[in-house]
């Protein structure tokens, strides 16, 4: 497949890394208007790097845009231009809907959106995904290229904004409890790297548990917790802390904050 990404920042690269890691691309083109930060990348077979955004898109199929909202309009005008029937639009962009793109760039267009993660890096992203009408007919194309790199699920795009927060700010959201983890690890008496090292393969296993077994949380928490033993005495002490409490109202704050975004855009 003959990708383009459009802004390779943080989310790009990862995307990037990802699908050379996979091999899943023919040509992949990278750019952005400095690409200091990306040389690394540049020594892979069939990886172009490019500040030109309009050669990357006359020369790809797939065009996954990864920049900030902000600079999304005015992209999307530059190359509009350019968009052949060959293309796929796969926007990345936050608080940025259909009728948006289509605005600019027509309903003719294969427009999908798509909510991955950093995770996607080593082929671990939950990628949800949805499209405009024309897009559906392009969708396989898509849930091709992310379920290489990950779990993909399709959604409705009233959806995509709480997606976001569940799945992209997510990782930020597991990265903190681990790091909790951790720290209580330490407090306990092991090392830093081994504290880390429990908490990473610990929540790995508890979240294979889910994947694997298809039960309810709760189920594999029965399981743990010995009547009168340390694992409920734990839990209900985070609970009176407001453990669930506290993640559920993060979260909701989290999603008030990008229709917020959308907000300030329109
Ligand atoms: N980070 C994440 O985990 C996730 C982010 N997203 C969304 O993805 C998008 C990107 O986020 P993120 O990667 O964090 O942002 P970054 O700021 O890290 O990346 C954006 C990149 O776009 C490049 N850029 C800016 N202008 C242009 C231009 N005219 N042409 C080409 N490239 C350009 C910038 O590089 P330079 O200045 O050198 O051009 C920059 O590296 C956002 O819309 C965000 O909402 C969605 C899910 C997860
Ligand atoms: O924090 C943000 O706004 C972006 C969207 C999801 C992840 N990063």
């Amino acid at each position: 497949m003959k990708i383009a990404i459009i802004g390779t920042g943080n989310l790009g690269k990862s995307i990037a890394k990802g699908l050379i890691t996979n091999n899943a691309i023919t040509t992949l083109y990278l750019t952005k208007r400095n690409l200091e930060d990306i040389q690394d990348l540049e020594g892979y077979k069939n990886v172009l790097l490019t500040t030109d955004n309009i050669e990357a898109v006359k020369q790809s199929d797939i065009l996954i845009f990864a920049i900030q909202p902000a600079h999304f309009e005015n992209i999307l005008r530059d190359i509009q231009p350019y968009l052949t029937d060959k293309h796929v639009i796969i926007s990345t962009i936050t608080g940025f809907l259909i009728p948006q793109i289509e605005a600019l760039i027509g309903s003719d267009q294969y427009i999908i959106r798509a909510m991955p993660n950093t995770a996607i890096a080593v082929g671990k992203s939950m990628t949800c995904l949805c499209s405009n009408e024309n897009g559906k007919k392009r969708l396989k194309i898509a849930e091709a290229i992310f379920n290489r790199l990950g779990h993909t699920l399709a959604i409705p795009e009233a959806q995509m904004q709480a997606a976001t927060v569940v799945c992209a700010s997510g990782v930020a959201f597991w990265m903190r409890l681990i790091r909790a983890t951790t720290q209580a690890a330490i407090q306990l008496g092991f090392d830093a790297k081994e504290a880390q090292e429990l908490a990473m393969y610990t929540s790995e296993g508890a979240a294979n548990l889910l994947i694997t077994n298809g039960h309810h949380p709760e189920e594999e928490i029965d399981r743990v917790t010995t009547p009168k033993g340390c694992t409920i005495e734990g839990l209900n002490e985070m609970e009176h802390k407001g453990l669930s409490s506290s993640l559920i109202q993060g979260m909701v704050a989290s999603f008030n904050k990008i229709n917020n975004i959308k907000k300030e855009q329109i």
